[in-house]
């Protein structure tokens, strides 16, 4: 079916009059006395006399309340949500147009906006089918809360100080854009939405424009997951809202500079999902996701379950043109098909309890083929039409939510309920979506608000939920131990974090990136002191470092020290203990290191035979070991060697005083002192010293090491050594 677009024309607020109104929506034609009007008719700016109007799904005028909006567009799609279907509301508009008063609202009981009353009908429907079920389904609600501000994702649970600059990355799953490293929270009841929420609406990013007094300077996503459980299956469905940040006429806004930098990333983030939407329509082959994050993480016209669109609108003329390119950015998206298809239920034996949350990992097992969720709008159909006679074009992905299990797994079951990849749409609207028939039950994952007693789980998974419970309580000990502000990151750090976090970008469709995600992750809760979890992150990212021996010893302390907590030793004490034969081992391991050729085109080279158990460098260096390929033999690199040369003069190992010199000067690590260097701009030194960093305390020892260092090379480093002024 086709995104439900519907458009809501706010009331006149503060100073704006009633002679200035040009938006209103046209009566319904039909007789029908609860019939909603559904056209809107706006003047043509160049010729008063003409209208233009626009067709949607529904009109909601001035008058129409928080109540109205949710009973009829809202209300409808929330059980569409527990029978397995996604569900993503999006409120698009300039800004100051009312879409984070339709979204979020106001703090009266009348005022609470789409999210609140969602939340309230998601928990009303937990009760129900708990209480039908005779408490046999256990529902459980968790929450996601991210904002993207100037391009970047930020947890919106975390406060402000917590957050690293570069924001959390994102990535590709299966077909699927997660974030990584976003809190989980489980939210029982409403009240404790409210808490939470609220709280985390502290963190959004706002600032009072000339055009809004509160206006939103990110696009906020709330996730909310619902998990069912029975005794043997689990179903997840997700409902997804979006308050999208407004677009900004900058003639009219008197933006100061910061105001404006937000202003940039905010319209060309809205101008990439125009784009987008165009693509779409166009049938063009690339439709420009990736551009920006918001149009990333949103994929419209790829997501799969119920869409809808709330267009925000002001009434008056001051926002006549911005109101014109609403509506034509509407009436664009009302025509993507969204392809319905519900979640699949998991059998509760083929879950492995201790899982990652949203990402993937390599205990992701594969899943039957299913069609692209919306192949229709991956235009692909038309380049097989192109060619024919040559092999049809794939429009199948592998699908892979559930995970591999230790156990023998047990054979899916036959479904019950075959996948709905038909092209019968039917029509959108909420009627239509009423009439489905109810589906049972079947699946739901372990969840943190398993109450039902009479449940039988397995021993393992009993295990698990304990060893989960504990390691969360622990990550909680060790957050509070280290104070609530975060470390400050050192500019060197947040820079090496930065370097990692940009080569898995590079390598985000490599499914080895995911060693380095978790790495990635594990740091990043390191510095944040949460243990336990970094402790996890490890754990995941091991099998992608087969046999590291410094990743085990980074587990190994990690694990040390939580038990030494556990144990209500203080964590000093522990450190103290462990630190010294982790340091042992960290030190052999180096006097053993032979720098690795990262000239090569795969930034993941092979680890030379003299270091092949030690693949795996420094934690911030991580070099992915490739399996199945034969270790290469380090290659001696044509530099110019003190040994070769001056044998007569200097003993093998020793350096003459240019060389010493040139390595005195690298191993400072000041770019000043190597920009300075013959051939060597501030961005090479700037390079180099980068990678001197990822190095940790290692130092580079000779000019063949030198020439190893990322972007220096043999021929770099005869120049650098005879550009010095120094006798021989
Ligand atoms: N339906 C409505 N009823 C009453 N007041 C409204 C309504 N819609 C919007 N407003 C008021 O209009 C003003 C702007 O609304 P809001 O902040 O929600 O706009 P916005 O589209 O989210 O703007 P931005 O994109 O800048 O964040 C607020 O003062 C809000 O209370």
């Amino acid at each position: 079916m086709s995104v439900r677009v519907v458009a809501r024309i706010r009331p006149l607020i503060r100073h704006e009059l009633d002679k200035d109104v040009i938006v209103t929506a046209d009566p319904p034609t039909c007789a029908d006395p609860k019939a909603r009007p559904n056209l809107i008719r706006i003047p043509n700016p160049k010729k008063e006399s003409e209208s233009f109007s626009f067709q949607f799904s529904s009109v909601y005028e001035q008058g129409a309340t928080q109540q109205e909006l949710f009973d009829t567009e809202i209300a409808p799609t929330v059980k569409h949500l527990f029978n397995g279907f996604d569900l993503s509301i999006f409120a698009h508009g300039c800004t100051g147009t009312g879409k984070t008063h339709t979204m979020r609202g106001g703090k009266s009981l009348a005022d609470r906006g789409v999210i609140p009353r969602l939340l309230s009908a998601i928990y009303r429907r937990c009760k129900k089918i708990e209480k039908d079920t005779a408490g046999a389904t256990q529902v459980e609600v968790t929450l996601e809360y991210f904002e993207i501000y100037c391009d970047r994702v930020y947890d919106l649970f975390e406060p402000p100080e917590k957050r690293t600059p570069s924001g959390l990355p994102i990535r590709d799953n299966n077909g699927k854009t997660v974030v990584v490293g976003l809190k989980e929270k489980p939210c029982a009841t409403l009240k404790e939405f409210e808490q939470i929420y609220d709280q985390a609406n502290v963190n959004r990013s706002t600032s009072a424009t000339k055009l809004n007094a509160h206006s939103s300077r990110s696009h906020a996503i709330l996730c909310v997951k619902v998990t069912q459980t029975t005794e043997t299956t689990i179903q997840i469905s997700r409902a997804s809202c979006i308050d999208l940040a407004g677009s900004e006429d900058n003639r009219r806004t008197d933006n100061n500079k910061e105001r404006m930098v937000e202003s940039n990333a905010i319209n060309s983030s809205l101008f990439t999902l125009a784009n987008c939407v165009d693509a779409i329509n166009s049938k063009k082959s690339r439709i420009p996701y990736r551009e920006s994050k918001m149009t990333r993480i949103l994929s419209l016209g790829q997501n799969s379950g119920l869409t809808v669109m709330i267009l925000n609108l002001a009434p008056t003329r001051a926002y006549h043109l911005d109101t014109i390119s609403s509506l034509n950015f509407a009436s664009r998206t009302k025509k993507i098909e969204i392809c319905e298809i519900e979640n699949d239920p998991v059998l509760r034996s083929m879950t492995k309890p201790l899982a990652a949350s949203s990402i993937g990992g390599s205990n992701i097992i594969r899943q039957p083929l299913r069609p692209l969720t919306a192949a229709h709008n991956t235009n692909k159909s038309d380049a097989n039409q192109k060619k024919p006679g040559s092999k049809p074009m794939k429009a199948f992905s592998v699908y892979s939510d559930a995970r591999k299990s230790t156990q023998q797994r047990a054979p899916q079951q036959p479904s019950q309920n075959p996948r709905r990849a038909d092209t019968n749409k039917r029509p959108a609207d909420a009627s239509a979506l009423a009439n489905r028939p109810a589906k049972t039950y079947r699946t739901a994952e372990t969840t943190s608000r398993v109450r039902n007693t009479g449940i039988s789980m397995t021993k393992e998974s009993i295990e698990a939920l304990i060893s989960q419970r504990i390691d969360e309580k622990l990550a909680e000990k060790a957050l509070q131990d280290a104070g609530t502000a975060a470390p400050a990151l050192s500019a060197e750090l947040q820079k090496r974090l930065d370097d990692l976090e940009h080569r898995i970008d590079a390598k985000d469709d490599d499914e080895k990136g995911q060693g380095l995600q978790f790495l990635l992750m594990a740091k990043q809760h390191a510095m944040r002191g949460e243990e336990a979890s970094a402790l996890r992150m490890y754990q995941l990212a091991e099998p992608f470092f087969p046999g590291n021996r410094k990743l085990r010893a980074k587990m190994e302390t990690l694990e040390e020290r939580i038990r030494s907590k556990r144990e209500n030793v203080p964590a000093v004490a522990s450190e103290v203990h462990q630190v010294g034969p982790v340091r042992t081992e960290k030190k052999q391991i180096r006097e053993r290191a032979v720098y690795k050729d990262e000239s090569e085109d795969d930034e993941f080279a092979p680890a030379p035979e003299s270091d092949a158990e030690e693949s795996y460098m420094s934690d911030s260096s991580f070099k992915y070991k490739k399996t199945g390929r034969k270790a290469r033999p380090a290659r001696r690199l044509p530099v110019f060697r003190d040994s070769d040369a001056c044998e007569s003069r200097v003993n093998v190992g020793e350096h003459t005083p240019r060389t010493s010199h040139l390595l005195k000067i690298i191993n400072s690590r000041d770019i000043s002192q190597i920009k300075a260097l013959k051939g060597v701009g501030a961005k090479r030194a700037e390079g180099i010293v980068n990678c001197l960093v990822e190095m940790e305390d290692e130092e580079v020892l000779d000019l063949e090491g030198l020439a190893r260092v990322k972007g220096v090379g043999g021929k770099s480093v005869e120049t650098m050594r005879l550009g010095l002024g120094v006798c021989i």
